[in-house]
C-alpha cells in the first residue's frame, strides 16, 4: 500500500473538525497527524469527544502552522470565517496543500467577500488562486489545486439543485428562489443565545432574509453555470434539528414540456454523492444525515411552468466534512468516494 497522507486539521474542536476525525479514522489512505485547539491543547482529543475513544489516540495541538506544516501533507481549516486567511499562506508557502472549510477563499472577487463579510481579506493574493470545491462542477481544477474553498452548506444544497437547470438554460435565469432550512450544527459549537435548547427547540424562524452572506456565494456558482447574470432570493431559517439542510428552490421553466427529471439524472449520472430521486419523491434530512449524499427530488405542480426542486443533505457531512474529503481524495488522485461510502443513519 502507498503511504497514508498525513492530515491535519486546524479547528479540530468544533462541529466541522469532530466529523472529519470521525470520517477520516475510518479512511483507507490518509492518517490523521495533528488536530488543533487553543483551549483543549495538550488534551487527549477522545477526552473531549468520547465518541472517538479508541479510534483517534491523539492530543490536541497550539495552532501553530510550523507544527502543523512539519507534520502534515494536507491541512483542513475548521475555524471560523476571518481566521483561515491567516493561517493559510503559512501553510501553503510550506507546500502543505489545504482544504479551507471556512467561507475566506469562496468569494473569487475581493470586493465582494469584504463588502458581505466586513472585513478586509489579508490574502487577496489567494482568492484568485483557490479553486472553489464543487467537485459535481470543478473535478479536474481541484484535482491540481493548491488551495480548495470548500463550499457553504447552503450554497451546495442550493447550487446542486440549479446548477443542471441553468446550464441548460431550462429556467428564467432571473426569477430563483431559495427557501432553505438548516439544523442548529450549522451555527458551530461556540454557545449562542439563539442556539439555547430553549429558544431553538419546537420553534422555526427565518433570519438574514435582507441579505445573507451565503447568498454572494451562491450567486457566483449560479452565474458561472447560467453563463450569465442570476437573480436568486435566498431566505435561510433555522430549523429544530441538530443536522440537516432542506432547501426548496423554486424557478420557472422556459418550456413545461421538457424533460427535466431525464435532464437531472443525466447531469447527475457520474457524481457518486448525488441521488437524484423517482420525480415527485420527498426526501428528508433523515435520509441523509451522517452521509455526503445530496438527494434532489423534480416536481412539476400541475405540469406547469412552475419548478420545485427539493434538495436535501447534510451540513456537517455533503455541506462541510464529507465534501472536504471528497476534495482532498481528488487533490490526492484517489477514487472521489475514497472513505465517503457509508449509508446514512437512520433513526
Ligand atoms: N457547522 C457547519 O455546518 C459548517 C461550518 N462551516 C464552516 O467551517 C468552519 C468551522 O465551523 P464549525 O466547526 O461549525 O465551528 P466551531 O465553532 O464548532 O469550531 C471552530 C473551531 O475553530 C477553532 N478556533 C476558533 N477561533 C480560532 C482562532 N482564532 N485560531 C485558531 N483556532 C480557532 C476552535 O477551537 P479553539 O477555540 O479551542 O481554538 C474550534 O476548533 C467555519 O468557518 C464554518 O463557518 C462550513 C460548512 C458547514
Ligand atoms: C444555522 C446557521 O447559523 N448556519 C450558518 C451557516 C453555516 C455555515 O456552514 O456557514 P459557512 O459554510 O459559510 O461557514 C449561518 O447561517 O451563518
Amino acid at each position: 500500500m502507498e503511504t497514508a497522507l498525513r492530515v491535519g486539521i486546524l479547528g479540530g474542536s468544533g462541529y466541522t473538525g469532530v466529523e472529519l476525525l470521525r470520517i477520516l479514522a475510518t479512511h483507507p489512505q490518509a492518517e490523521v497527524a495533528a488536530v488543533t485547539s487553543r483551549k483543549a491543547a495538550g488534551q487527549p482529543v477522545a477526552d473531549m469527544f468520547p465518541s472517538l475513544r479508541g479510534w483517534v489516540d491523539l492530543d490536541f495541538a497550539d495552532p501553530d502552522p510550523g507544527y502543523l506544516a512539519e507534520q502534515c501533507d494536507v491541512v483542513f481549516c475548521g475555524v471560523p470565517h476571518g481566521v483561515a486567511m491567516h493561517q493559510v499562506p503559512a501553510l501553503l508557502e510550506r507546500g502543505v496543500r489545504v482544504v479551507d472549510l471556512s467561507a475566506d477563499f469562496r468569494i473569487a472577487d475581493r470586493t465582494t467577500y469584504e463588502r458581505w463579510y466586513n472585513e478586509t481579506h489579508a490574502a487577496p493574493e489567494w482568492l484568485e488562486r483557490a479553486v472553489y470545491g464543487l467537485p459535481e462542477v470543478n473535478a479536474e481544477p481541484i484535482r491540481g489545486a493548491r488551495l480548495v474553498a470548500n463550499p457553504g452548506c447552503y450554497p451546495t444544497a442550493v447550487q446542486l439543485a440549479f446548477l443542471p437547470l441553468l446550464e441548460a438554460g431550462a429556467v428564467d435565469p432571473e426569477g430563483l428562489v431559495a427557501d432553505a432550512k438548516s439544523g442548529a450544527s450549522g451555527a458551530g459549537r461556540e454557545a449562542k443565545t439563539h442556539l439555547l435548547l430553549a429558544e431553538a427547540a419546537d420553534s422555526m424562524s427565518a433570519y438574514g432574509v435582507a441579505g445573507h452572506r451565503h447568498l454572494p456565494e451562491i450567486e457566483q456558482g449560479m452565474t458561472r453555470a447560467a453563463a450569465g447574470p442570476v437573480e436568486v432570493t435566498f431566505v435561510p431559517h433555522l430549523a429544530p434539528m441538530i443536522r440537516g439542510i432542506h432547501a426548496d428552490c423554486y424557478s420557472r421553466l422556459q418550456d413545461p414540456e421538457m424533460d427535466v427529471q431525464g435532464l437531472f439524472e443525466e447531469r447527475f449520472k457520474n457524481s457518486p454523492f448525488v441521488d437524484v430521486m423517482p420525480s415527485g419523491s420527498h426526501p428528508a434530512t433523515r435520509t441523509v444525515r451522517g452521509s455526503n449524499l445530496c438527494r434532489l427530488a423534480v416536481h412539476q405542480p400541475k405540469g406547469g411552468k412552475q419548478l420545485v426542486v427539493l434538495s436535501v443533505i447534510d451540513n456537517l457531512v455533503k455541506g462541510a466534512a464529507g465534501q472536504a474529503v471528497q476534495n482532498m481524495n481528488l487533490m490526492a488522485g484517489l477514487p472521489e468516494a475514497t472513505g465517503l461510502n457509508v449509508p446514512p443513519m437512520l433513526p
